[in-house]
């Protein structure tokens, strides 16, 4: 399978009064195209600025990476293209509806009218909406909501996704439907998933395989199962007993409220 998102020795230093603190030392991983990749690690590991310079939010202080083929440094229009991103707490104007806001982000993408009414019609078919488009969005439940972050993020039909705590705060009926979800997208579209998450059971369930970073470098990877009998010598060990085992912390708490296990 080609490497969709390849990253060598990624960096980044954030320079403060207190002195340069290494975010991110030294990335190195490889996500395959049509995988879905849990990225998991301790509180401050270096998740969330790992994330965002692979979606070009932040420049690297070091290092390499492409997506799709686009190189970060060279090309970062090029990655923007083949990327969607769904943030942590998306939300715009809760009186539009959820039809108008899928129009505008066509509109913002350069599609003609038409064409926007058209994709926001298809988006709303994939991600199961088409009975709430002309609900306001301020009046969607948090799994309503996460599901049009995710659809908006597809305007474009990028090759890849990239999810940051996708089912953080969400009841446990939501974060499977949308799980569901991000599988069927995967599975129908061959869409690359790359999310971070804060729960084992989550990544468990949904991602092919885990990287697991710690101190701003990768600490393991692998499928869960590999992972499980690697560090924590059985197929039978818990997820959380192997996290440990690789980095002796428990995986970063959720900054939202924890659900109840599903
Ligand atoms: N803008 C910044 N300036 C200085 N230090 C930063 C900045 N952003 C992040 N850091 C530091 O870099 C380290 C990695 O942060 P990052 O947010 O990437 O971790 P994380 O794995 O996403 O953590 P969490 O699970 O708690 O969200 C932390 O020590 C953090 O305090």
């Amino acid at each position: 399978m080609p490497a969709v998102i390849s990253t060598a020795g990624l960096a980044r230093t954030f320079r403060t009064k207190a002195g340069p603190v290494d975010a991110v030392r030294c990335v190195d991983l490889t996500v395959h195209e049509g995988e879905i990749l849990g990225f998991l690690g301790p509180n401050g590991a270096g998740k969330t600025t790992t994330l965002r310079m692979l979606t070009t939010l932040l420049k690297p202080t070091g290092g390499a990476a492409t997506v799709a083929g686009c190189d970060l440094a060279t090309d970062p229009a090029g990655v923007r293209r083949a990327s969607g991103y769904v943030a942590q707490s998306g939300g715009a104007d809760p009186q539009i509806t959820v039809r108008e806001e899928l129009v505008t982000q066509g509109r913002l993408y350069r599609l003609p009218k038409a064409e926007a009414v058209a994709r926001a019609a298809e988006l709303a078919e994939e991600l199961d909406l088409t009975s709430l488009l002309d609900r306001k969005t301020g009046a969607l439940s948090g799994g309503q909501r996460r599901r049009l972050d995710i659809a908006m993020a597809l305007t474009h039909r990028p090759k890849v996704l990239f999810l940051d705590e996708p089912t953080t705060g969400l009841d446990p009926a939501g974060r499977a439907d949308l799980w569901t979800l991000v599988r069927r997208l995967r599975d129908e579209h061959g869409t690359t998933v790359f999310l971070t998450t804060h729960y084992l059971d989550e990544a468990d369930a949904l991602a092919d395989r885990l990287v697991i970073v710690d101190r701003g470098t990768v600490a393991a990877e692998g499928t869960p199962n590999a992972l499980r009998l690697r560090h924590a010598g059985s197929l039978d060990a818990t997820l959380q007993d192997t996290f440990l085992a690789i980095t002796g912390r428990g995986p970063a708490a959720p900054a939202g409220p924890a659900p109840v296990a599903v």
